[in-house]
């Protein structure tokens, strides 16, 4: 078994790491760590418990500590769900000497740190070379993406790989739990939409053009395509929905781009890693579908579900579809487990 922390145990990210780690046939839970507030506390009395499942026996009487190296000691590697700001001191400290597969934003377009989704561009990890030889680091960081950029790109590689893609425009209807616990106040959504989440759409845009761009062997050069994201908050507990439309360059066939995404497989299934689902792109036929409350949890929340698939014929040459994605599993947790799966593998 490798041992592994999780560093902001407690918060929403932090939990479902927990969820999904509690029972993890390579990965054992060893250290917990949060803020001050929380450090000294059993697991059980530091952290407020909202998922469905019951909090795991095994984690309960863990003594949470300081989000420090000298106190999160023998681990393997680290899974960070810390706030961006925290996450950009601390992470560095724990890569001296370990992996730290984070799910924050703080060091994703560091040149030399890659962003990485298992099955879109696991040749990024190249990058591990450079940037332990630039920093010294006998450990490492890698990062997975922003919830909403992961379940677009997820649906994207394919069709990137198979058609001339000239612009994409995205409309996010993302859940509150994006926003942690208490991110979002209930007087603010109940009832209501909110048009704005901060640094939400650089993130979109920016991280999947570099996800889906080339390793020259030094560095990323972003996909040449154009593509633009308006955020959007919804009272939806989990589930991030998204309207894509995509104008390609040449003429396309539904049927073709159906077949294209549901065959869709990358490395984690090739090499059939713990998390990895079975496809990580399920069509939906009906009208009505999908939905964050009936999709969100397809193949244990990994798969992104798209439905509404057709010809755009307002324009040449478009398609559009909508899609949901779990965004604290696949969005979250779950793509940094997957992370650490595949470097556990490759590496
Ligand atoms: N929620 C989501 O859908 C997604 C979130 N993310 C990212 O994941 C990260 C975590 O998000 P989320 O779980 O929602 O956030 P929460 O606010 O729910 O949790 C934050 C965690 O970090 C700890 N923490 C806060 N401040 C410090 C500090 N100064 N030093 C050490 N630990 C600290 C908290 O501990 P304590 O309980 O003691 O305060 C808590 O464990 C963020 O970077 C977020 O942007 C990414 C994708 C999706
Ligand atoms: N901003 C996202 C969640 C998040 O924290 O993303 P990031 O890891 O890119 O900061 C949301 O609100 O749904």
């Amino acid at each position: 078994m490798v041992n592994v922390g999780i560093l902001g145990a407690t918060g929403m990210v932090g939990q479902r790491f927990i969820e999904l780690l509690a029972d993890h046939p390579k990965f054992e839970i060893t250290a917990l760590t949060a803020s001050a507030r929380s450090a000294g506390k059993r697991y059980e009395d530091a952290a407020t418990w909202y998922l469905d499942s019951p909090i795991p026996e095994s984690v309960k009487d863990i003594t949470v500590v300081d989000t420090d190296p000298k106190e999160a000691k023998d681990v393997d590697i680290v899974f960070s769900a810390l706030p961006a700001d925290t996450a950009a001191i601390v992470e560095p400290k724990f890569a001296k000497s370990c992996i730290v597969a984070s799910n924050a934003s703080a060091m994703r377009m560091e040149p030399d740190v890659p962003l990485v989704i298992p099955e879109v561009n696991p040749e990024h990890l190249d990058l591990v070379e450079i940037q332990q030889k630039n920093r010294g680091w006998d450990g490492f960081i890698v990062t997975n993406p922003n919830c909403s950029t992961i379940a677009l790109t997820l649906t994207l590689k394919p069709l990137y790989d198979q058609y001339n893609i000239k612009r994409v425009y995205v409309s996010t209807m993302q859940a509150v739990s994006g926003a942690g616990y208490n991110g979002v106040p209930s007087m603010a959504i109940v009832d209501n939409l909110v048009p704005f989440i901060g640094g939400e759409e650089e993130k979109m845009e920016s991280e999947t053009l570099h996800l889906l761009g080339e390793f020259d062997g030094e560095s990323v050069v972003p996909a040449p395509f154009g593509l633009s994201a308006s955020c959007h908050r919804v009272a939806v507990v989990n589930g991030h929905t998204e309207a894509v439309f995509i104008e390609m360059e040449d003429d396309l066939e539904i049927e073709d781009v159906k077949n294209c995404l549901c065959n869709f497989k990358g490395l984690p299934q090739k090499l059939d890693l713990h998390s990895a689902p079975k496809n990580p792109v399920v069509i939906r036929e009906e009208e009505n579908r999908p939905q964050p409350r009936m999709d969100r949890n397809t193949d244990n929340g990994m798969a992104v579900t798209v439905g509404r698939l057709r010809k755009d014929a307002a324009f040449d040459n478009s398609l559009r579809y909508v899609l949901v994605g779990h965004n604290t599993i696949r969005g979250a947790a779950g793509a940094s487990i997957l992370n650490a799966e595949l470097i556990s593998e490759i590496m």
